[in-house]
């Protein structure tokens, strides 16, 4: 829990109701029971059965069991991830905790490593720290970052980046050691620490698990802070940093209390824990019946049942014995005092509401430009692709002129322009997923909320896609003998890259709501290809059949691409037809100058009913669209963080 002085300094973080606790504070947590639906009994499944807990602040406790014990999902109940079921409850100093609350004073380390692969491991934690404090001075920043480096052990990969799919970086136990880094740097804003490393110490090798979990035991002694810990098979060096432990099987809590109590309660179980036998191991011989020889479900789960009704008698008699003693007799000082800082310096890395929203969002920005320009893979391949693009159009569709003739193959070009060059939004599809990643576990942390994720993703968007539409648009608009002026090559430029930041935000929304590589990129090409279909290129928007016609195609952002190009390209411009041999004008479009034997850009857009568009408003409306995909990326990110 925090300290008093903790408090005080961390204004505006904490809800009234917790602003007031401070060094000595009691986490406690009554009759936690979880259920699942059942799909082979058509009822539900107890994952967590009535489990009432009580930690300190300055503990550590370390939650372990057999695999499937139910570990996760406990942790997941204590820090408000899962609803329990009613009669649950969790109080903090006797006062209710809900999900806003324990949000506010507790940080959680997901078991999943969520980087960005092309930051070094300090940069990874400062910008961790910069989103928590955005006001907080840089050498403040430098120097608290610098302090969790020592304290993890990271200087030697400190410069190191994490690592991408072409270049490898730091190993899977640095990457632990990195995500909690990340947590651990905020730490003196935050009073419980809810720390998961479940399988993940088993990335880090003895050694390394035991300095993370001390250098954490530091921290919380010192400011009176909980550590929440899943963990498997510890060493009995790392085993020892935890002040107590809570043993789980089949979701009942079968033993609870201190780590150095675990020897006595083994003894008064008249099943000593042996020489050189580690306590945790020795539990786990009776909690894991996965491997029993016998088959018999029900004796199987006899041995947890034993192991269960002894620790409840003997809890009943420990706390009989142990009623006279007074709790909290941890005494912590400040984290300021820890870390080197005084109350003001951190106060000041706190800013108002639109401050810092204006400020997250500066700070993701900053922080995915350095995505964009440094992941070769994700955007440079990327550029490059409609570079490419840019070179085939200008090399296959080369120097069309201006006959009657050529004209079907200049409307491909702004149809293909349009349509593939939105189809190849697909590549965001992989970086936009690393970041995503990274959002959830800063997010649900409390780093900052989905608005700036979503404007610093917009703001970001704009110039990489630009870019990239500049870069195809110079290579291929004069090879091709588009509209010469420069009016109608800017309008080109404007147009065709309103149409890619549409794309481009349709696929954020896919791949928010789906976020699997594969299946967002089907469900993308699917949508592409729909909307190339109902456009009015392929069948003219009058021939469609009607449920098409008056729903889907007022929705295609390609459409208002393809005719905003289109008319741009075509209006003024003049293209001579063939004669035939008695000396009669044909025209590949019907021509309303057929004695100059001639057909305008303006018979062809009338004949295809796109002559009366407004440049304005069918811009207007494709960032209309733009911005509805916008709204809901928001709403998808949001929806999938529940
Ligand atoms: N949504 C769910 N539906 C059905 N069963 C579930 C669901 N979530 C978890 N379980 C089951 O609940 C049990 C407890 O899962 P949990 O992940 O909490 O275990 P754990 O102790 O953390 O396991 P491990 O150590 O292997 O990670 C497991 O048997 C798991 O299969």
């Amino acid at each position: 829990m925090k300290s008093d002085q903790d408090s005080t300094r961390g204004s505006g973080t904490l809800t009234p109701t917790l602003r007031a606790e401070g060094v000595g504070s009691v986490l406690s947590y009554e009759h936690l029971s979880y259920s699942v639906p059942s799909a082979s009994n058509g009822g539900s499944k107890l994952l967590i059965d009535d489990i009432s807990l009580e930690v300190r602040a300055g503990e550590l406790l370390a939650i372990m069991g057999p695999s499937g014990a139910g570990k996760s999902t406990l942790l997941d109940l204590m820090a408000f991830r899962k609803e329990a079921l009613p009669g649950g409850k969790a109080t903090l100093n006797g006062k209710p905790l809900d999900a806003r609350s324990i949000a506010k004073v507790s940080c959680f380390v997901e078991q999943e490593d969520a980087l960005l692969g092309v930051l070094t491991v300090r940069e990874s934690i400062a910008y961790a720290l910069r989103l928590h404090l955005p006001l907080m001075p840089r050498k403040q920043v430098n120097e608290r970052v610098q302090r969790v480096i020592t304290a993890l052990g990271l200087q030697s990969c400190a410069e190191q980046k994490i690592g991408t799919p072409i270049s490898r970086g730091i190993s899977g136990g640095q990457k632990r050691r990195v995500t909690a880094a990340c947590a651990m740097v905020t730490f003196p804003d935050i009073g419980d620490f809810i720390y998961s490393p479940s399988s993940e110490c088993q990335k880090l090798d003895s050694t390394a698990a035991r300095e993370v979990i001390s250098s954490i035991r530091t921290l919380a002694l010192a400011e009176g802070m909980i550590v929440v810990a899943s963990i498997h098979q510890p060493s009995l060096d790392t085993l020892s940093q935890f002040t107590t432990v809570v043993f789980l099987a089949e979701g009942k809590l079968c033993y609870s209390g201190g780590v150095n109590e675990l020897d006595a309660f083994f003894d008064a179980w008249k099943r000593p824990v042996g020489r050189f036998i580690n306590p945790a191991d020795h539990a786990m011989n009776f909690l894991n019946t996965d491997f029993n020889a016998s088959d018999s479900e029900k004796s199987r789960s006899t041995a947890v049942e034993d192991f269960r009704e002894f620790f409840l008698s003997y809890r009943t008699r420990r706390n009989g014995q142990q009623s006279s003693k007074a709790p909290g007799t941890l005494v912590a000082t400040s984290s300021s005092d820890v870390l080197g800082e005084t109350p003001e310096v951190v106060t000041k890395g706190k800013a108002g509401p639109v401050a810092t929203l204006g400020l997250h969002t500066l700070i993701l920005a900053e922080r995915s430009v350095k995505n964009y320009m440094r992941n070769l893979l994700a955007y440079g391949v990327r550029a490059g692709m409609y570079g490419g693009m840019g070179f085939m159009l200008a090399t296959i569709w080369i120097r069309l002129g201006h006959k009657d003739s050529i004209i079907n193959d200049r409307l491909s070009v702004h149809f293909y322009s349009v349509a593939f060059l939105a189809f190849m939004s697909v590549a965001g599809i992989p970086g936009f997923l690393e970041e995503r990643s990274v959002y959830y576990r800063e997010s649900k942390n409390g780093l900052y909320t989905t608005l700036p994720f979503v404007l610093a993703n917009t703001l970001v968007n704009i110039p990489f896609l630009f870019f990239c539409t500049v870069l195809f648009t110079v290579i291929c608009y004069w090879a091709i003998g588009l509209n010469p002026g420069a009016a109608a090559f800017f309008r080109f430029l404007g147009f065709l890259f309103l149409a890619i930041f549409a794309a481009e935000s349709q696929v954020v929304v896919v791949a928010s709501l789906l976020p699997i590589f594969v299946a967002a990129l089907a469900i993308t090409a699917f949508l592409n290809g729909f909307w190339m279909s109902v456009g009015g290129y392929f069948i003219k928007a009058r021939s469609l059949p009607r449920f098409w016609y008056y729903s889907f195609h007022f929705m295609d952002y390609q459409k208002y691409a393809f005719e905003l190009l289109t008319n741009s390209d075509l209006r003024g411009v003049t293209f001579t037809c063939n004669t035939i041999v008695n000396g009669a004008c044909a025209c590949a479009y019907p021509s309303s100058t057929p004695s100059t034997c001639t057909v305008s850009g303006d018979d062809v857009l009338n004949y295809l009913d796109i002559d009366n568009i407004s440049y304005g408003k069918w811009a207007a409306i494709v960032v209309c669209i733009s911005i509805i995909y916008r709204i809901a990326l928001y709403g998808a990110l949001k929806l999938r963080s529940k």
